[in-house]
């Protein structure tokens, strides 16, 4: 049984694409070369892998975070403090295009129809290019930890909120588990968070240049859109795994949904702090 549509639209951008020129020259780069196309993801063996990893490296995250909020900080000069911040800004918005662009290719390349992009077959192991991009993708999550100790640094405490410090802790534990069962719907929810950190980069990037874009609640539009388009994403999963023979990542399918849940219900708060009359009248004031 199949959700009408997609199938089709799916088939129709996947035979756009696969004409172009530029597809065969990026498809060597991103999917066929020997280390992506052979990666596989093993627990305890592949670099930040293991159970213990992921454990030390969430709570040393919390722990530190908890004690340089404490802490009186170390007064690096606004100028030294911008340049590490737009040089930040500018790594992980670069490589949250590549890795959108990685990752598109490898389903161009590598998935023959939706049904199979929603809901890989039972057992599938999570190797090959879609989940080297995966990989990439539970890496940088670590790099991004960063952004807490550039709000810290700044002193803005404000900024550190329990909607920030929950989202960049959970989110890595989202990741390792996403790889660690073969999570169906990895690749969509992949190309979508990296293409809202490009734009969502760029916004901190211009912040660091002195230019705060007025287009800020965008930003926080397109990221809720995210959240409603990653649950459009799991509830397809859900229908297809009760369809047809099941869908590899079935249980970690829980964590993921209560996970966009719960970002769901602190993002639309934080939209109604930041951007409602009453926030501006309070902020003119
Ligand atoms: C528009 C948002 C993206 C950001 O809202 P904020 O209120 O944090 O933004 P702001 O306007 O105060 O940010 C501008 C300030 O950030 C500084 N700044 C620059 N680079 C930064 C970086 N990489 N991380 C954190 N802060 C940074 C700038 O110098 C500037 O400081 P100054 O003003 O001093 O010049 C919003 O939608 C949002 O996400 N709010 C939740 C808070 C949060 O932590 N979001 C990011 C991770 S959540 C996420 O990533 C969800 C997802 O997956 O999509």
């Amino acid at each position: 049984m199949e959700v009408p549509f997609f199938p089709t639209l799916f088939s129709c951008i996947k035979d756009l694409v696969v004409q172009q020129a530029l597809f065969s020259t990026l498809e060597d780069w991103l999917v066929k070369h020997p280390k992506i196309l052979k990666f596989s993801w093993e627990n305890g063996q592949t670099p930040a892998s293991s159970h213990r990893f992921l454990t030390l490296t969430v709570l040393s995250y919390i722990s530190f975070t908890f004690v340089l909020s404490q802490l009186s900080r170390p007064s690096l000069s606004r100028p030294l403090l911008k340049s590490i911040a737009a040089l930040h800004n500018i790594f992980l918005l670069t490589l949250s295009f590549i890795m959108a662009l990685g990752c598109l290719v490898s389903i161009f390349s590598q998935v023959p129809n939706f049904n199979t992009l929603v809901c890989f077959p039972r057992g599938t192991s999570p190797s090959g290019p879609l989940f080297f991009w995966a990989y990439i993708f539970y890496l940088s999550k670590i790099v991004e930890f960063m952004d807490t100790l550039l709000i810290i640094l700044s002193g803005s405490m404000k900024r550190l909120s329990f909607l920030h410090v929950y989202h960049h802790s959970m989110v890595v534990v989202m990741c390792y588990i996403c790889l660690d069962s073969a999570q169906s719907s990895v690749p969509m929810v992949l190309v979508t968070n990296c293409v809202v950190h490009v734009v969502m980069y760029t916004y901190y990037l211009l912040c660091t240049l002195g230019m705060h874009p007025k287009w800020k609640k965008m930003v926080t539009d397109f990221q809720l859109v995210q959240f409603w388009l990653s649950f459009l994403i799991m509830a397809m999963l859900v229908f297809y795994h009760f369809t047809a023979s099941g869908c590899s990542g079935i249980l970690s399918w829980c964590f993921n949904a209560a996970f966009i849940v719960s970002l769901l219900y602190l993002f639309s708060d934080f939209h109604a702090k930041s951007y409602s009359s009453n926030a501006k009248v309070f902020k003119g004031n």
